[in-house]
């Protein structure tokens, strides 16, 4: 279980004060996929960051698994917009690079990644560079790297943001697969109230800034491939949009 209480987020700089997330109170179950909505702006990013340790409130606490975080922890694992990859790395060497910075050995990186890369259909290009893959190979290998670290938390901010609608569509289901494979807690930011709708079990819907949780939408049926044709699906993104407003986003 991850739980925030009360978290609040002001950034406070030279001569101003941002306030960034106000009394943030939320619990997300472990294994379960949350999907964080919301105006752009009201702090999604960096209720993301705070999960992540990487970032202090200001106010609050933040616990996973009862542990309160004032720190990165080993099993979390954060996937950015730009992917994070080294151009002049390999795939092979970004994936390694992780278990490298903890200091695992190359021999058993070999045993970690190789089975990884393989599940994700990067096999054949361990060899070559950020530059001779496409954008959707590209997530594939920071997701490769996530998962080398075997973490029990996820987080990832707009993931699929840059990619075309027909690789973002086959990526949400690549990632709903790696998933149920994997049986991590997933949290992810989005833009995109398809994506939230699709790919959150929970949806949590943002205010502007300074962010608050307005509502914590429950989306049973989400998480199966067919979920997309159904009317399910429709109402929900429905829902979404007017609570977001219609253009708020
Ligand atoms: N390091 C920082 N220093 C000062 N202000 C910041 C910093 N990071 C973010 N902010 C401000 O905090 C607010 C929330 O930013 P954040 O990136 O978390 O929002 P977001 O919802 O993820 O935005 P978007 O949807 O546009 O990516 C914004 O007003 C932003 O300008």
């Amino acid at each position: 279980m991850i739980r925030l209480e009360n978290v609040s987020l002001t950034y406070n700089q030279a001569n101003t004060s941002v306030q960034a997330l106000q009394n943030v109170s939320l619990e997300i179950k472990t294994g379960s996929r949350l999907a964080i909505i919301g105006p752009s702006g009201c702090g999604k990013s960096s209720l993301l960051f705070l999960i992540a340790g990487l970032y202090r409130p200001t106010s609050g606490e933040i616990y996973i698994s009862g542990q309160k975080i004032t720190g990165p922890r080993q099993e979390t694992a954060l996937i950015l917009q730009d992917y994070g990859l080294f151009p002049w790395k390999t795939v092979w060497q970004n994936a390694c690079l992780g278990l490298e910075i903890r200091g695992v050995a190359p021999s058993e990186q070999r045993k970690i990644v190789g089975p990884i890369l393989e599940q994700l259909g990067l096999g054949e290009f361990a060899h070559h560079y950020p530059t001779q893959l496409s954008g959707g190979q590209r997530q594939r290998v920071a997701i490769a790297r996530a998962l080398a670290l075997q973490p029990d938390l996820l987080l990832m901010d707009e993931p699929l943001s840059s990619l075309d609608a027909l690789t973002r569509e086959n990526l949400q289901d690549f990632l709903l697969d790696i998933w149920q494979r994997h049986g991590f807690t997933l949290v992810l930011v989005t833009h995109s109230i398809d994506e939230a709708a699709y790919l959150g079990d929970y949806i949590a819907v943002m205010s502007d800034r300074p962010g608050r949780i307005v509502s914590l939408v429950e989306n049973a049926g989400s998480g199966s491939k067919n979920f997309r044709q159904s009317q399910h699906f429709h109402t929900q993104c429905n829902n979404l949009r007017r609570m977001l407003g219609v253009g708020a986003i």
